[in-house]
């Protein structure tokens, strides 16, 4: 993915195993928001090849590859500002609705009770009858996310869900994060985080992008371990890391 002289991502290849969370780490300016830009379908890259179960996607837009069940969240959540944080929620309802529908399934569970149920994991029931303009910046965020679980993706691609929360929003992610994925073990998940430690406490495997390359790629331990990645990255806080990386 090239813009002008600059080459954003080279040569990248990412894999995305069902039931698989895999963090993709690096520094500022990387190439990770790219990498999702381009999985969503929001950027085009001039070579390379996208594919969901084996099938070329790389020439549908985000909505078609949406209904194919690729969901994304944005670094700063992107809600419909009319609507009541539960009605955005509901919005992931109707796109999950338009999947079963396409693939002609039954749903065994009502979508919407599905919702009730992830609005509680996440928190925020206080604010549902909220427009986002009254909830704090976290629950917005929060909010997108559990939008983009309703959906019942097959890809869930979380863009810094972490950042701009509080220690305790923080907290509260990660436990939420950890009920979801045991709740839906079909998904496959990229996790794009500073916080180094919430992607090790949810992701099994890590890539690592730096200048638009692949700089490591493996086991959480292994790569957080990686003196490359120490250098380039994590720096003074890995050994910190490392004392509390149980994976
Ligand atoms: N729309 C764009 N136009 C021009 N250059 C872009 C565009 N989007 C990204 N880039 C460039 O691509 C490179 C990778 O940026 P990207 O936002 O993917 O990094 P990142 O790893 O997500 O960084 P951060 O951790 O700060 O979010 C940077 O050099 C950036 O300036």
């Amino acid at each position: 993915m090239r813009f002008g002289g600059n080459t954003a991502l080279d040569e990248v290849g990412l894999t995305l195993p069902r039931g698989e969370w895999t963090g993709l780490i690096g520094p500022n300016g990387s190439g990770k928001t790219t990498m999702l830009n381009v999985l969503s379908g929001i950027y085009v890259p001039q070579a390379g090849r996208t594919t969901l179960d084996g099938v070329g996607i790389g020439s549908l837009r985000p909505g078609p590859r949406s209904r194919l069940g690729v969901v994304r969240t944005f670094q700063h959540p992107q809600l419909a500002e009319s609507l009541t944080m539960w009605e955005n929620v509901l919005l992931g309802v109707d796109l999950r609705r338009s999947r079963d529908r396409r693939g002609r399934v039954a749903s065994a569970e009502d979508p919407v009770a599905v919702a009730r149920k992830v609005v509680d994991i996440f928190g925020f029931t206080a604010y549902a009858d909220h427009v986002p303009s009254q909830a704090p910046y976290g629950v917005r965020k929060i909010a997108e996310i559990a939008r983009a679980v309703v959906a019942s993706p097959k890809v869930l691609l979380l863009d810094e869900p972490a950042a701009g929360l509080s220690r305790e929003e923080r907290r509260e992610l990660i436990a939420a994060l950890a009920v979801i994925r045991d709740a839906r073990p079909d998904m496959a998940v990229c996790l794009v985080e500073h916080d180094i430690r919430l992607v090790a406490s949810v992701c099994p495997t890590i890539q690592v992008l730096n200048f638009g390359k692949v700089l490591a790629s493996g086991t959480s331990s292994e790569v957080l371990k990686d003196q490359s990645v120490i250098e380039a990255y994590l720096g003074k806080s890995a050994a910190r890391l490392n004392e509390g990386t149980t994976t």
